[in-house]
């Protein structure tokens, strides 16, 4: 396989094996070993778990294995499916963040919500790196751009959507594991961090029924071979 996006090595964290299957068939790759981490694959691509904490921990353990293996990853993405914002992405849509915010990661009281950034213990946000942002915008002309949240607990009433997007009127999808994926990475200065998401559901009040899953990993497959370049 070529340099992906440019680089000698990428990791590509999704958070369950069908997210991890559909971004493998869309590079490409049809034979992955279980061992592909330490046989230096220039492609690796984890299942990691649902949540910020799962994801950032296998990001942390994959990042720095290679580290240690003398054969760094010099892109980290975050990549799965989402909800979307309505009037912002559609459902089977494509997002590519600018940033990645950890939405629930503060202090509730009387006076509202504060963030960590509001309370002065560190931040709940992290930029995607910004070269990698413009190979990814130009690769994907279709996307929507904007910062994705992170949450612990997917948002599922009107009332909770209203809060959220009151408080992050810019937001394009919330998924939950892009922040604790940059987290990691961002412990490894020098290696480029991003997060790609479909869109299989719009955030707001719980409707199962309404879930477009497949659509969401079609377009999952769709942008990943097209940024294999196939
Ligand atoms: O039970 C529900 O109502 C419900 C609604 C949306 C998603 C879920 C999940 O358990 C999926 C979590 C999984 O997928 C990503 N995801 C997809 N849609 C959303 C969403 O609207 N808000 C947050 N995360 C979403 C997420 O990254 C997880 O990996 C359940």
């Amino acid at each position: 396989m070529r340099p992906f996006l440019g680089y000698e090595r990428a990791l590509i964290v999704t958070a369950v094996e069908t997210e991890r299957a559909t971004v493998l068939a869309g590079l490409g790759i049809t034979d992955p070993h279980p061992d592909d981490l330490e046989a230096g694959a220039p492609v690796v691509v984890v299942a990691a778990g649902v949540g910020p904490a799962a994801a950032a921990a296998v990001t942390a353990q994959f990042t720095t294995t290679a580290v240690h293996d003398g054969r760094p990853f010099g892109v980290v993405l975050s990549a799965g499916i989402a909800g979307g914002f309505a009037g912002r992405v559609e459902i089977g849509g494509l997002v590519v963040a600018t940033e990645s915010i950890a939405a629930d990661l503060g202090a509730a009281g009387a006076d509202g919500f504060e963030s960590v950034d509001d309370l002065g213990f560190g931040t709940a946000r992290h930029d995607a790196d910004p070269a990698l942002l413009r190979t990814l915008r130009q690769a994907l002309p279709e996307a929507v751009g904007g910062p994705v949240l992170t949450v612990s607990t997917v948002t599922g009433t009107a009332e909770t959507k209203e809060a959220v997007q009151k408080r992050h009127p810019d937001a394009v999808a919330e998924a939950m594991e892009g922040f604790g994926v940059a987290t990691a990475t961002r412990l490894w200065p020098g290696t480029a961090f991003g997060e790609i998401r479909t869109v299989s559901n719009a955030v707001g009040p719980r409707d199962r029924a309404a879930w477009r899953i497949p659509q969401a990993l079609e377009t999952l497959r769709e942008a990943f071979a097209t940024l294999a370049g196939r």
